[in-house]
């Protein structure tokens, strides 16, 4: 059989949430920094991230990991990574499960008790410590790059809630932070839809007025994660810990506390004086799965002031897959495939909206603007 395209993807997962790996049968890309990668991807190739995260290879609750050769120097390996509705600069739980396939795989040699490695993100480099053992990766803790409040309390009124604040900030994705309980909700799976669906709205509410741009990437831009918070508690062995619920566009929960999102509500507490560098915060998400944080020193980007977070979590191996596509198979790229179709019927205006943003994006790289 003449297999059009043949991808080896370690399958994984950190703390439930899916990011699998791309191993084998993707080339490098040109590009200077990782983002430049990023991009050469978005506007160019994006067919590979349709191919593995749309149905029937794919599904929008996961997301795939593509290692690269780095372009910084000092780190070990590059990655990428693919999300159901785009390319995340960073993400705290891609980062733990492409750390644990690297080093299980052996694609970086594994150090017994302790590996550090450095990755090349397109949100800059991040440093790893794992811990090891017989071979197993047991936990992974990343230093993510600086993270920073861009606004505190901002109030937006959203259709059927009315007016609400929010946070805005930045851990390596931009986020959408709202107190769980001004919307009449809280973070547990019985208000699992009603949580999507405002979220959602909340997002598109935002965007309508807001457009967060990062002051050293303006490529870094725009909302595609919001996190519902609990309050802050303190636990027996006086560690503050919250639950939080992330809705990832197109509209799913995050399974794991967010790594991202974590670092972002790291910086909205120092902020507010919440936490302080070295305190210890543990993040739990909807399902119940955690994350272990702190803030291990401070900074500024452009005129934030910022925080530089640490977060770590466990990844486990769960499958060694050759994703194949077979000429005559008729999903050649999922979504895609669909939005492709001019007379493609859009139930809500987000989505021919973001029908009309995945032709934006071909046409560009397409016209090379
Ligand atoms: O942990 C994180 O940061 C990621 N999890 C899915 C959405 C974010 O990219």
């Amino acid at each position: 059989m003449h297999f059009k395209r043949s991808i080896t993807v370690v399958g994984c997962h950190a703390e439930g949430e899916v990011g699998d790996v791309i191993i084998g049968g993707v080339l490098d890309v040109p590009g200077k920094t990782m983002f430049e990668k990023l991009r050469h991807f978005e506007t160019k190739k994006d067919d590979l991230r349709q191919f593995l995260l749309n149905e029937p290879r794919g599904r929008a609750p996961m997301n795939v990991n593509l290692v690269l050769p780095p372009c910084d120097p000092r780190a070990d390996a590059g990655f990428l990574i693919m999300e159901s509705n785009e390319y995340a600069p960073m993400s705290g739980s891609n980062t733990i499960c492409t750390t644990t396939v690297l080093l299980e795989t052996g694609m970086i040699p594994m150090k017994e008790p302790v590996t550090e490695v450095s990755l090349d993100t397109a949100a800059g480099m991040v440093t790893v410590t794992a811990e090891c053992e017989g071979g197993k990766c047991k936990s992974v803790e990343f230093n993510n790059v600086p993270s920073f409040v861009l606004e505190l309390d901002m109030k937006v009124t959203v259709p059927g809630v009315g007016e609400i604040s929010i946070d805005i900030a930045y851990g390596g994705m931009m986020y959408i932070l709202v107190d769980v309980a001004s919307v009449g909700l809280a973070v547990h799976d019985k208000f699992a839809q009603k949580l999507i669906d405002i979220g959602e709205s909340i997002k598109r509410s935002v965007r309508a007025v807001y457009t967060p741009v990062h002051p050293e990437n303006p490529g870094i831009t725009g909302f595609s994660v919001l996190a519902f918070t609990e309050p802050l508690t303190i636990e027996e062995d006086g560690c503050k810990a919250a639950s939080n619920a992330v809705i990832v566009s197109p509209g799913r929960f995050d399974r794991s506390p967010c790594g991202t999102g974590t670092c972002a509500r790291l910086a909205v507490m120092h902020a507010r004086g919440e936490v302080k560098e070295g305190e210890i915060f543990k993040h739990r998400s909807i399902i119940g799965t955690e994350f272990v944080s702190r803030i291990r020193g401070l900074a500024a980007v452009g005129k934030y002031p910022a925080i530089l977070p640490t977060v770590k979590g466990r990844a486990w191996i769960t499958a060694f897959k050759q994703v194949v596509l077979d000429p005559s198979d008729p999903f050649q790229e999922g979504r895609s495939f669909l939005s492709k179709k001019i007379g493609y019927k859009t139930e809500r205006l987000d989505d021919l909206l973001e029908v009309v943003r995945d032709m934006y994006i071909r046409m560009k790289g397409e016209l090379d603007i």
